[in-house]
């Protein structure tokens, strides 16, 4: 058997097609949706991370504001582009590229974001809405991870997932997700401290490896046939890895290869998330 390929850039395709519509409705009543984006240093995969967000900008016709500040700036100085940020009414969402540099406070500078504006869906306002399930931007690795399941038609309602890793924008907020009444599948949060993640991971219908271990999900972890995502990616000597190992696509039903997967998708949902904010905004607008 060889698992069908969850395709992320030609999901992604099909959704720019949608949100190239409503960003010219947006414009078509005079509103211009503007993306920001804070890169704090020069890491080459934040720094080319966020190229592709602005890139994706042009391509549906959403504004690009950039802010790529040196990785000794301090907290307070971070904390005065934030404000900026907060208060530039062409900036409609941004995000703080994440991680930070180790001598900032990532959980203030995150906080520190207006909630109406938090493209990235980690205000910890937001998370909250998640938890309650009320409205509100969703993080968007998770929400790539959702709609490639249900885009190949993936069971989840009633499925076990096993999520490996516990990260802020994929672990801990895809188990929100797919535990919603909507989403009905029953979640097991895998970490470091796991005792035995291989049997965990055999007990699952969809996988969902986000642990950043390069070849750390291998073929016979894995139950024939269930659903794997490999979301974790490594910089190696050898290039970028990701966290499932090759002989995974023989045994697996659906395989989310990395690259290729669930990444495209982050960045689709990024721009999706500052489309439904200016959309919401002009509804209040009308007093709907
Ligand atoms: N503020 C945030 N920081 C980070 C997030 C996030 O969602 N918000 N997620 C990751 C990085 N990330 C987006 O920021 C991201 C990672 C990977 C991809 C992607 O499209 N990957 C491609 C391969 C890219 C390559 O070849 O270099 C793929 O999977 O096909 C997009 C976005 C951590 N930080």
């Amino acid at each position: 058997m060889t698992a069908e390929v969850l395709d992320g850039k030609a999901t992604r395709d099909e959704l720019f097609e949608v949100f190239r519509e409503r960003v010219s409705a947006l414009r078509a009543r005079g509103v211009a949706p503007g993306l920001g984006t804070v890169l704090v240093g020069d890491d080459p995969g934040s720094r080319s991370y966020v190229k592709g967000k602005h890139a994706d900008c042009a391509k549906v016709g959403i504004e690009s504001i950039r802010r790529d500040l040196p990785a000794d700036i301090s907290q307070a100085a971070l904390e005065a582009v934030i404000d900026e940020l907060n208060a530039d009414p062409a900036c409609t969402g941004y995000i703080v590229q994440l991680p930070l540099p180790k001598h900032l406070d990532e959980n203030a500078i995150l906080e520190r974001i207006d909630p109406a504006k938090d493209a990235d869906g980690l205000h910890p306002t937001n998370l909250g809405r998640l938890v309650l399930g009320a409205p509100g931007p969703l993080p968007c690795t998770p929400h790539g991870i959702l709609h490639l399941l249900r885009r190949y038609d993936v069971p989840i309602a009633g499925a076990h997932v096993v999520v490996v890793g516990r990260g802020v924008t994929v672990g801990r907020p895809i188990g929100l997700l797919l535990t919603r009444r909507s989403e009905n599948a029953t979640v097991t949060l895998c970490h470091t401290g796991t005792r035995d993640l291989a049997a965990e991971v055999r007990r699952a219908d969809i996988v969902i490896a986000a642990a950043g271990v390069p070849g750390l999900i291998t073929a016979d972890m894995v139950k024939p046939g269930a659903a794997v995502l490999d979301v974790g990616v490594s910089r190696t000597d050898e290039g970028l890895r990701g966290d499932v190992a090759a002989g995974v696509a023989e045994v697996a039903g659906h395989l989310s290869p990395n690259p290729g997967g669930v990444g495209p998708l982050t960045r689709a949902f990024l721009l999706g998330n500052v489309i439904e904010a200016a959309e919401r905004d002009l509804a209040r607008a009308d007093g709907a």
